[in-house]
């Protein structure tokens, strides 16, 4: 497995007629760390999701190793190579086990090798809305690491430790910190962005970097 580039070039999403990402440019380098900070409602989750077709594209480009997503199998392509760790489970998503969840992100081997590491290996049979806020980021964070096993290049995390306690935060930080992936991980939690290579704030759906 290689790292490769992610790079947003003027990317623009909105609600309705409300801009939430705007003209945002962006070059993470191949297995660059970046932190992605910024107050609440800045546009950060939003500007991830646009990048995995998650949300539309009002206009601008998101290209992984050089390669923009234009049109379904490119988008499918997309997924398979970028590893996604949301926030919080989509509303009314089909009430999914944690161990089918687990199973569907890519090496369902390594998702359970995982699952086992951060102490969620016995929740398989559990529906994951019975799940605590820690024990939900941890399956999906098992679930995005079999992704990575299966050979997904980069890793989109949005605030991987916000639910965890502090023992769970170190873990996870230095578990993202050592691996061989480009990544963004939008964050508010110091032990994660001290963490990475470089950090970039957004604000009003405007980025910068500090
Ligand atoms: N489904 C939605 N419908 C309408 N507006 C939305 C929706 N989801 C998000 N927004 C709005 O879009 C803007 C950007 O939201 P986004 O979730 O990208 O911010 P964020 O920076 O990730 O916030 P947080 O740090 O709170 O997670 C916010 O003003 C938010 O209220």
């Amino acid at each position: 497995m290689t790292a490769t580039t992610v790079s947003f070039a003027s990317v623009t999403c909105r609600f309705g007629r409300r801009t939430v990402v705007d003209e945002v440019d962006l070059t993470v380098a191949a297995g660059e760390h970046l932190a992605l900070t910024g107050a609440n409602g800045s546009g950060k989750t939003t500007l991830l999701r646009a990048a995995l077709g998650l949300h539309p594209i009002a206009s601008g480009v998101v290209a992984v190793g050089g390669v923009p997503a234009d049109g379904p199998g490119a988008l499918a392509r997309r997924r398979r190579e970028v590893a996604w760790m949301p926030q919080r489970l989509a509303p009314g998503r089909f009430p999914l086990l944690a161990g089918e969840l687990l199973d569907s992100g890519g090496d369902p081997v390594a998702a359970r090798d995982a699952a086992g590491r951060l102490d969620v290996g016995s929740l398989r049979d559990r529906p994951l809305d019975t799940l605590s806020g820690g024990q939900l980021q941890r399956v999906f964070l098992a679930r995005a690491l079999g992704a990575v096993a299966a050979g997904a290049r980069v890793l989109f995390a949005d605030e991987p430790t916000a639910a965890l306690d502090f023992a769970g935060q170190e873990q996870v930080a230095a578990l993202l910190a050592a691996l061989p992936v480009t990544m963004v991980v939008i964050s508010h939690d110091r032990t994660t962005t001290r963490a990475c290579d470089r950090v970039a704030e957004m604000a009003a759906g405007r980025l910068r970097l500090v």
